[in-house]
């Protein structure tokens, strides 16, 4: 062994020995040559080694693959006491620090092994001709999985009869479920025969009766359906914008494979291959099976025909009404329908089926009916360190988005920020431009209102005052954070990618709590900006039917939703709400990571 060969691995020294014997003139030969005596393969194999090595001493075994969901858990805790000491903010901060979730995302990857390559699935030269049979044996469990269209339950998977040939075929396997963890069984997949009995001229209701009575493992005999199966699990996350049960869902063609879901739910979508039923789990659920949801198509269609058909229908969206929202929205002080005096919202209770509002349709000519509320594709954004995205505060005039914006700002001065409006009212002597306002002329303002440029504007005794949309970013790009309490119809001008606004829902509590703590606190209504007087009932009511209307038409939007009942407890709503923006990693629609 020479100097040069000194460190070489021995397995490499024995190879490079064997080639030098085959005395070989070949082009083939001097590349291996040159291969086995480079430097990055010896690296590589002596790095191999080291893992190897290191991998055997128990020392080096992750003691948990979840760094990250772990550390947000800490986050949470954190946000809670962040208040009490220093300390905890200066841990808050290093673990946010870029540095340091890629050292934990690194270790999660790692831990999970997650580096192994996905090989593509072994190619099959099977012939069309020549039957190849598997034998596949799945332990029975209590899987809630039923039939399809005409199919029954089997271990994770639904069978049916198909059309053309007559014979059993599986139908749908799903993600997670038993069938899918084996590996071993795809949709298209011809079944013959389940524990030893044929199931030839059988039916599914056939079948099922054979598997209900069998014990323990069952053992089924297929015809594999070569390049159907095996489709690999998709990526993609939605937010729902409706709620689903699928125990009220008649055309779902089968029952116990239906996921539920609310409205805003994050849907892990693993599988697309159905044009009408898409297969999802609920993000973060420990649940390894998939379950079945309406596919956008389906859902888009039965909105779309809903409207058709009852052209008064507010929107064919459940969601409302739905038993998820019922306590909220259908008890009798809070009615669903923005306008009482044209609503038709049977009672939940007795109806649950009647999931649909009536509106008057000339006072909401406003509404936008292009939007289908179904799903929006969601990524997560992961907050960067001194880019805040900015708050924003919406809801019905008069609930308190003001009060709790200035309650906010005191909390801390420095950090919290609201941009100065723009204004077109002559300057007074004792004001200072860039102060209370910005003063520009009517021209320059309508100019950049006609550009886009502002996110809201509006007129007042003749002059125009609004908030530019660079006046939030500049205090964006300060490290601060940027909060505002826009009117809700600035909503669309501010969702955009450039702005990624973390929108905060401020909801008036019931009508009775609503006029309670507004008359204990003395509140001022704000519906008369003339003159400073109490809430009167009609605008009281006022007050809950806009933010019905607000929360219909823009719910979507939402990130998040406060009850402003009392302020205190709101206000400590809001500042976990700013933490959570601060340091967690949040859905935002998918377009704005890209
Ligand atoms: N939770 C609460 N309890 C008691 N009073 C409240 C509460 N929230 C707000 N108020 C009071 O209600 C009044 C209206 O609040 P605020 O000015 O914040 O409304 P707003 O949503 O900003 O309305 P607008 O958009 O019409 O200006 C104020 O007097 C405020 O102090």
């Amino acid at each position: 062994m020479d100097s040069a060969t000194e460190n070489w691995d021995p397995a490499l020294i024995k190879l490079l020995t064997s080639l030098k014997e085959v005395q070989s003139d070949g082009e083939d030969v001097a590349f291996l040559s040159e291969l086995l005596q480079s430097k990055q393969l010896h690296a590589l194999v002596q790095a191999h080694n080291k893992i190897v090595a290191n991998g055997k001493d128990d020392k080096f075994y992750p003691l948990l693959s979840n760094a990250m969901q772990v550390t947000l858990e800490v986050f949470q805790m954190l946000a809670d006491v962040i208040s009490v000491s220093k300390e905890y903010e200066e841990l808050l901060s290093l673990l946010q620090k870029p540095h340091f979730q890629a050292i934990l995302c690194t270790h999660d990857a790692v831990a999970q092994k997650d580096y192994y390559p996905h090989l593509p699935d072994v190619p099959s030269d099977a012939d069309d001709e020549e039957e190849t049979v598997k034998i596949v044996q799945l332990v029975k469990s209590d899987e809630p999985l039923g039939g399809a269209q005409s199919a029954e339950p089997i271990v994770g998977a639904t069978i049916k009869t198909d059309e053309e040939t007559g014979k059993i075929v599986i139908a749908r396997v799903m993600h997670g479920g038993a069938a899918d963890r084996s590996g071993l069984i795809h949709a298209g997949d011809e079944v013959i025969e389940v524990n030893g009995i044929s199931v030839e001229n059988k039916t599914p209701s056939d079948v099922l009766a054979i598997l209900q009575s069998s014990e323990g493992t069952i053992t089924f005999k297929l015809v594999p359906s070569f390049g159907k199966g095996g489709s690999r699990e998709s990526k993609v996350r939605v937010r729902a914008l409706f709620n689903y049960n699928s125990s009220d869902d008649p055309y779902i063609p089968c029952k116990e494979a239906g996921l539920d879901f609310k409205k805003g739910d994050i849907l892990h979508i693993v599988s697309q291959d159905d044009a009408y039923w898409w297969q999802a789990r609920r993000e973060g659920d420990r649940v390894m099976r998939a379950g079945l949801i309406p596919s956008r198509a389906l859902q888009e269609g039965r909105i779309i025909h809903e409207r058709q058909t009852d052209p008064q229908t507010m929107d064919g969206n459940p969601a409302l009404c739905s038993p998820a929202t019922a306590s909220s929205d259908c008890g009798p002080k809070t009615p669903c329908s923005p306008n009482p005096t044209a609503t038709a919202l049977l009672p939940c209770k007795s109806t649950p089926k009647v999931k649909k509002i009536i509106y008057d349709i000339k006072e909401n000519d406003d509404f936008d009916r292009e939007i289908i509320p179904t799903y929006e594709e969601v990524a997560r954004l992961y907050p960067r360190p001194g880019l805040i995205r900015p708050i924003v505060l919406v809801g019905a005039p008069g609930v308190g988005r003001n009060e709790l914006r200035r309650r906010l700002i005191a909390t801390d001065p420095e950090k919290y920020v609201t941009p100065i409006p723009f204004t077109s009212r002559p300057q007074k002597a004792s004001e200072q431009n860039g102060k209370e306002y910005v003063f520009v002329s009517r021209e320059k303002m309508e100019q950049d209102i006609s550009e886009g440029k502002f996110i809201e504007h509006g007129e007042y005794k003749g002059n125009l005052y609004g908030t530019s949309a660079e006046s939030v970013e500049s205090i964006v790009n300060s490290g601060r954070v940027c909060v505002i309490s826009p009117h809700w119809q600035a909503l669309k001008m501010l969702r955009t990618p450039r702005l990624r606004p973390y929108i905060v829902f401020i909801r008036p509590p019931s009508l009775d709590r609503l006029v309670e703590t507004r008359t204990s606190a003395n509140a001022r209504s704000t519906f008369d900006k003339d003159s400073s007087r109490s809430f009167t009932d009609e605008e009281f009511n006022d007050i809950i039917r806009s933010s019905n209307r607000i929360n219909f038409l823009y719910g979507y939007m939402f990130d998040e939703e406060i009850v402003n009942e009392d302020l205190a407890s709101a206000l400590t709503q809001l500042l976990k709400a700013s933490w959570k923006v601060q340091s967690e990693p949040l859905w935002v629609p998918a377009s704005w990571v890209q």
